[in-house]
């Protein structure tokens, strides 16, 4: 890839000192601003190539149009809802986060949540300090042999299965990307939402926060979930609908909530957090020392990357960056092996190589040729995901991405990213018409 001239980055939250120290032995200035209200940020981010961020700064349009030299916005952890990214994108800014950095922290405090909920914990230390010694009031009930429901199956919905297993708990969730039996091969057995409500004895929502998930959990999906029900959100505010949390609190129909992240944060509306059975801490999943060295390393080390021409990791928008100079040289190639012929379209987008067409399968989105990859030919089916994805599972291997031809009939190329090489393609013959692996 071409290399990206990055001299000044802003740091605007609180990040872990190493991502400073990697910026600067690599020939970055850097300053560190915290709390910066919206007027003063979109004056400094002027001065600024980069930019560094947590979940607090909100980097809106009117902060991105206000940014005449930025090129780079980094997020030291996973959500990137505090960023306009379709702003950046139109600007040619790469927005960049560090995903896996800081699954095991989210997913320790959401078992700590769930255990919490269970025995009261955060209650009777409370009560405790008051100068009580109640035992009665604080009884509470096992998890071994009780229902999770794990909506987003993901890194951390990922983590916290295998966590609560240990607990004795049955583990079921939803997904609608992560195929079933991917899920299955971690013990979580796979159905759809209307099954799933009124199994759970507790459930726990690991998703991003898009207009498919803001209010997953309602007033009609509360109604049918068992009476008292207890919920953990340690994803995003509004992923529970807040106002039907707290009428199902009231009610009885959810009998405790452990919540560490608010549609407002900080939250000025406290009815939620005073409720008695709920219990909250403020937006602290990533806050650990072990996370935040994670984040804070991974972001610099991907900018500076970035800056060498090395690689692009993490970029959530680079194959729609505009102003990328490379991005519209469409690059055709055709390969021979085995006595066919493979033609292959591709182009660099953000400085990374992706992959437009492989013989006649226009992709309906660029598949970037990083990792290890699979393509497999087959004809369109709403099983076949499922079919690879279980077959790869068998043979220890996760799917990563997937990338679907935009046409659907008759024999065409799909992709998907894989954690490690097949040992033996010989495994997917009854599945495929064809199929070939390479490492990038
Ligand atoms: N509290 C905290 O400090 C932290 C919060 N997070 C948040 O946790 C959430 C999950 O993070 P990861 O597991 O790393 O993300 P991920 O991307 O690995 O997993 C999210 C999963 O949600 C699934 N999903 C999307 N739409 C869905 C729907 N409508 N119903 C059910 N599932 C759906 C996706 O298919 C995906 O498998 C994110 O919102 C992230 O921002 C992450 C780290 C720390
Ligand atoms: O990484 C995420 O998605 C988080 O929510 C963590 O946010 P934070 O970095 O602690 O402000």
């Amino acid at each position: 890839m071409a290399p990206i001239s990055i001299k000044t980055v802003l740091i605007s939250e609180s990040v872990d000192p190493r991502c400073r120290a990697i910026l600067e032995e690599n020939g970055i200035r850097v300053t560190e601003k915290q709390n910066m209200k919206k007027d003063d940020l979109m004056a400094e981010i002027k001065n600024y190539d980069g930019l560094v961020v947590r979940s607090a700064t909100k980097v809106t349009a009117d902060v991105i149009d206000a940014a005449d030299n930025l090129k780079i916005i980094g997020r030291a952890g996973t959500g990137v809802d505090n960023v306009d990214v379709d702003a950046a994108t139109k600007k040619g800014i790469i927005v960049m986060n560090t995903p896996s950095g800081n699954t095991i922290s989210a997913a320790e405090l959401t078992c700590a949540l769930l255990m919490s909920l269970s025995r009261h914990v955060p209650q009777a230390a409370m009560s405790m300090k008051q100068g009580n010694w109640d035992r009665k009031k604080f009884m509470g009930a096992e998890l071994y042999g009780k229902v999770l429901g794990i909506v987003g199956l993901g890194r951390i919905g990922k983590e916290v299965a295998s966590r609560m297993q240990s607990f004795g708990m049955r583990t079921i969730g939803y997904d609608p990307i992560t195929p079933p039996e991917v899920t299955a091969s971690w013990g979580v057995e796979q159905m759809s939402l209307e099954q799933l409500w009124p199994l759970c004895d507790y459930i726990t929502v690991h998703t991003p926060l898009i207009p498919s998930t803001v209010g997953l959990l309602n007033d009609k999906s509360f109604a049918k979930c068992k009476t008292g029900v207890k919920v953990v959100n340690c994803a995003r505010g509004g992923i529970i609908d807040e106002d039907a949390l707290l009428r199902a609190l009231q009610t009885g129909q959810c009998g405790g909530a452990g919540l560490d992240v608010f549609v407002e944060e900080p939250p000025k509306n406290r009815s939620l957090i005073d409720h008695p059975n709920c219990i909250s801490c403020p937006h602290l999943g990533a806050s650990t020392q072990e996370a935040q060295a994670r984040c804070g390393e991974d972001i610099a080390l991907q900018i500076v990357d970035m800056v060498n021409g090395k690689k692009l990791v993490g970029a959530v928008n680079q194959s729609h960056c505009a102003s990328d100079e490379a991005s519209s040289g469409v690059c055709k190639v055709e390969v021979m092996s085995n006595g066919c012929s493979y033609k292959a379209s591709g182009s660099v987008q953000g400085g990374v190589p992706v992959l437009l067409e492989l013989s006649e399968s226009v992709f309906r989105q660029p598949v970037s040729l990083t990792g290890n990859l699979l393509f497999f030919k087959a004809s369109a089916n709403p099983q076949l995901l499922s079919s690879v994805a279980g077959c790869l599972a068998s043979e220890g291997v996760e799917i990563e991405s997937f990338s679907a031809p935009a046409d659907r009939t008759g024999d065409l190329w799909y992709c998907v990213g894989i954690s490690s090489l097949l040992r033996d393609l010989g495994a997917l013959k009854p599945l495929v018409k064809d199929a070939a692996q390479l490492t990038v």
